[in-house]
C-alpha cells in the first residue's frame, strides 16, 4: 500500500460499509452466535485474552484481516523480527525483538556480569537504587520493579523522573547515601531531566560523605561516549543499540533495576515470556493471533468507530503502573498524523490511552462508563493467582468485580427493569438505568511472575505495531515531543522574539 493511504483501499471501503450497516448489540450477538467466545478468544504465551464483548462480529474479523493481508503486515512483521529497517524517519531497524531471541546471550553479557558484581558486593554493601531517566528509560523498570520486586532480595529501587526537583528529594529520602548506587538511564544521555537529577543526585551523595560519587554512577545508554565525557567510570557503562528505541528498551541493561532487585534469573524470565509471546505473534495466523486481534480490535475501534479513548483497568495493584507505560507505549508510537511515506491520514489513528486501577477507578470514574455518553472500548487486566498470602476473600472479590464490570457495561438496565426498583417513579428509574452494549477486553494472566510480565507486555507491543501497520504508520519515530522541548529550552533562557502574549505573561509572573 506504500503511496497509498489505507482508506483509499477496496478493503477499509467494505469495512467502511459495515459501520453504516445495521449492527447487531453485544447481547444479541451472544446470542446468535453458539461460537463468538471460541472465535473472539484465545490462549498465547499462558495468557488468556476476551476480545468477545467488543463490538465486532464473523464480518468484521474477516474485513479487518483481510485489511491487515493487503497492509502486508506478514511482511513488515517479518521486517521486525529480521532487524531491517523499520523506521523509516530515522532510517533504523527496531531490534528490541532480539534482545529477548533465545540467542540473546552476547547482548547481555556486561549486565549480567555488573548485576553480579553490584549484588556481590563490588560496590560495598548497597542496599539502594536510585534509578534515574524519564519516558521509556523510566516508565518500563519503574514497572518492573513495582510489580515484581516485592519478591526480591536486592536493593531497594526508587525510580525518579521528573525535573521537579521533589522528586528526586523524595527518593534521597528513603536512601542512604552510604549505601546507594545512582542508575543514569538516558538512551541520549543529554535528556535534561535525567542529566539535571543526575547531578543533583551526585550532590546529594557528596554531601553525604561519599569521597567519589562518580564511583557509585552506572549508566545505561547508547550513547556511552557521552557517559564517559560527563564522567562514568570505565566499566560502569552498560550500552544498548541506537536501534533499541525508548518505550521498547526495558528488555536491554535498561532493565537492570529488576536484575538488581530479584537477581538475575528474573530478567531472563521475563525475557523468556517475551519470547513466548514473540514467537506467537510470528507464527499465529491473523485470527488466532493473540496481538494481531487486539491490533485489529484498536483500528476497528478507533479508526472505523470512532472511538477516541481506549481504557485499562489492572484489576492487580502489582500492576497500577501499567496504564502509566502504556500511555507512552501507544500514544508516543501510534499518535501520528501522516503514513510512513507523509501522506496526512484521513481517519483517527491511535485513541487516548487511559486507565487506572480497579477496583478503585470503580468509585471513582465508573459511572460514567456505565451511564455516561461516552461508549469506547475498556480493558481489564487481572492476574487468577492472588500476589499477597492475606486469604479471606480480597481476592475473589477483586475479580468477581472485575468480571462484573465487563458484563454490567455489555448487559445494562432497561428502564423496564429499572422501573421495578423505583416504585414505579419513572423519572428515578431513567436515572438507574443504563443503557449497555458497552464494550470491553479482559486479559487473565494465571500468576504474575517475571515470565508472564515478560509475555504481556510483549503482547501489548507486538498490538501497537499490527495496529500501526494496519494503518500505515511508523510506530517507531516520535518527532512531536521535540517542539515543546526545543520551546522549553528557549524558554529556560528567557523571552525569544515573537512569543505568544500570554505565554509572556507567565513567564513574567513565575519571575522568569
Ligand atoms: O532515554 P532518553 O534519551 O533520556 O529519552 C527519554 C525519553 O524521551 C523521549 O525521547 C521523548 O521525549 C522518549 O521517547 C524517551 O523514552
Amino acid at each position: 500500500m506504500t503511496g497509498l493511504l489505507p482508506s483509499k483501499s477496496r478493503e477499509w471501503a467494505a469495512l467502511r460499509a459495515l459501520v453504516g450497516a445495521e449492527r447487531p448489540s453485544l447481547p444479541d450477538r451472544f446470542a446468535g452466535d453458539d461460537a463468538r467466545l471460541a472465535r473472539f478468544s484465545l490462549e498465547a504465551a499462558g495468557i488468556y485474552f476476551d476480545f468477545s464483548k467488543l463490538h465486532w462480529g464473523p464480518a468484521e474479523l474477516a474485513g479487518l484481516t483481510r485489511l491487515a493481508e493487503v497492509a502486508d503486515l506478514a511482511g513488515w512483521r517479518a521486517k521486525l523480527a529480521a532487524g531491517a529497517v523499520v523506521n523509516g524517519s530515522e532510517g533504523r531497524a527496531a531490534t528490541h525483538m532480539a534482545l529477548r531471541a533465545p540467542d540473546r546471550r552476547a547482548a547481555h553479557a556486561a549486565t549480567k556480569a555488573l548485576v553480579e558484581r553490584v549484588r556481590g558486593g563490588v560496590f560495598g554493601d548497597i542496599a539502594h537504587v536510585i534509578h534515574i531517566g524519564i519516558g521509556g528509560s523510566a516508565l518500563g523498570p519503574q514497572l518492573l520493579v513495582d510489580a515484581l520486586g516485592a519478591g526480591g532480595d536486592g536493593p531497594a529501587v526508587q525510580v525518579v523522573s521528573n525535573i521537579d526537583g521533589v522528586a528526586l528529594a523524595r527518593a534521597c529520602a528513603l536512601c542512604d547515601p552510604a549505601r546507594t548506587l545512582l542508575v543514569l538511564v538516558s538512551k541520549t544521555f543529554t535528556t535534561l531531566e535525567t542529566m539535571t537529577n543526575a547531578d543533583s543526585a551526585l550532590a546529594w551523595l557528596a554531601a553525604g560523605g561519599v569521597a567519589d560519587p562518580k564511583r557509585r554512577v552506572v549508566a545505561v545508554t547508547a550513547a556511552p561516549d557521552r557517559a564517559r565525557a560527563w564522567g562514568v567510570p570505565d566499566g560502569q557503562t552498560l550500552d544498548f543499540a541506537e536501534s533499541v528505541g525508548g518505550r521498547y528498551s526495558l528488555w536491554s541493561a535498561v532493565g537492570l533495576p529488576l536484575a538488581l532487585r530479584c537477581g538475575w534469573p528474573a530478567f531472563e524470565a521475563l525475557l523468556d515470556g517475551a519470547a513466548a509471546m514473540d514467537a506467537h505473534f510470528l507464527a499465529a495466523p491473523f485470527e488466532r493471533n493473540a496481538p494481531v486481534l487486539a491490533a485489529m480490535a484498536d483500528v476497528w475501534a478507533a479508526a472505523f468507530l470512532g472511538c477516541a479513548t481506549r481504557g485499562i483497568f489492572a484489576y492487580d495493584e502489582r500492576l497500577r503502573l501499567l496504564p502509566a507505560f502504556l500511555q507512552q507505549l501507544e500514544m508516543e508510537s501510534n499518535g501520528k498524523r501522516v503514513t510512513r511515506d507523509g501522506t496526512p491520514v484521513d481517519f483517527p489513528t491511535a485513541a487516548i490511552s487511559w486507565g487506572g486501577v480497579g477496583t478503585d477507578a470503580q468509585h471513582a470514574v465508573f459511572q460514567l462508563l456505565h451511564q455516561g455518553t461516552h461508549a469506547d472500548p475498556l480493558e481489564f487486566v487481572a492476574v487468577v493467582e492472588p500476589g499477597h498470602g492475606l486469604g479471606g476473600s480480597h481476592h475473589r472479590q477483586l475479580l468477581a468485580n472485575c468480571f462484573a464490570q465487563g458484563a454490567a457495561l455489555m448487559a445494562g438496565r432497561s428502564a423496564e427493569t429499572a422501573l421495578a426498583t423505583s416504585g414505579g417513579d419513572p423519572v428515578l428509574a431513567a436515572a438507574k438505568s443504563f443503557p449497555g452494549n458497552r464494550p470491553s477486553a479482559t486479559i487473565l494472566l494465571a500468576r504474575l511472575d517475571a515470565f508472564a510480565l515478560g509475555a504481556l507486555l510483549a503482547f501489548y507491543e507486538a498490538r501497537t505495531f499490527g495496529a500501526a501497520t494496519l494503518m500505515g504508520i511508523n510506530p517507531f519515530d516520535q518527532w512531536g515531543v521535540e517542539l515543546g522541548k526545543e520551546m522549553a529550552t528557549a524558554l529556560s533562557g528567557g523571552v525569544p522574539d515573537g512569543l505568544d502574549a500570554s505565554t509572556r505573561a507567565l513567564l513574567g509572573r513565575a519571575g522568569l
